[in-house]
């Protein structure tokens, strides 16, 4: 039957503080920003998921945690934002193939005021 809707699965992680050497401006290199991340991994997935279908056929969520945090280089300096979320989705793509699209949300913590969130949102395509 068609109904016009692509079957999808979205892994996701919301809202990780991490604190990352980035920034453009000269006192900004040897600080450590807070970043809130937020992360979505869209997969090529199953035909349907049983009860015993194991990990294999989906992605362990807790990967999008660690490209976002352990996977990160300590000491290596960001000019912008950008470049940390492609660092992220980098090793989310070399990790598994069935990752066919990622997409990372940075709030710059510090430039943060009352609510607001400033900072980017990049996705990527497997090309
Ligand atoms: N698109 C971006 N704009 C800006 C960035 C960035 O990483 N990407 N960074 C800055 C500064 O580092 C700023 O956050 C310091 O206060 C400004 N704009």
């Amino acid at each position: 039957m068609q109904t016009g809707f692509d079957d999808f699965l979205t892994l996701e992680v919301n809202n990780l503080h991490v604190d990352v050497l980035t920034g453009i401006y000269s006192e900004e290199t040897h600080l450590p920003q807070p970043l809130r991340i937020s992360i979505r991994a869209r997969l090529r997935i199953a035909d349907h998921y049983d009860q015993d279908t194991p990990l294999n056929q989906s992605k362990n969520y807790m990967d999008l945690k660690h490209a976002a945090s352990t996977a990160l280089p300590e000491g290596m300096h960001f000019t912008l934002i950008e470049a940390v979320a492609d660092h992220i989705i980098d090793t989310i793509m070399m990790q598994d193939d069935k990752v066919s699209h990622v997409e990372v949300k940075i709030v710059k913590l510090a430039l943060s005021e009352r609510g607001e969130e400033i900072g980017i949102t990049l996705g990527r395509g497997r090309k």
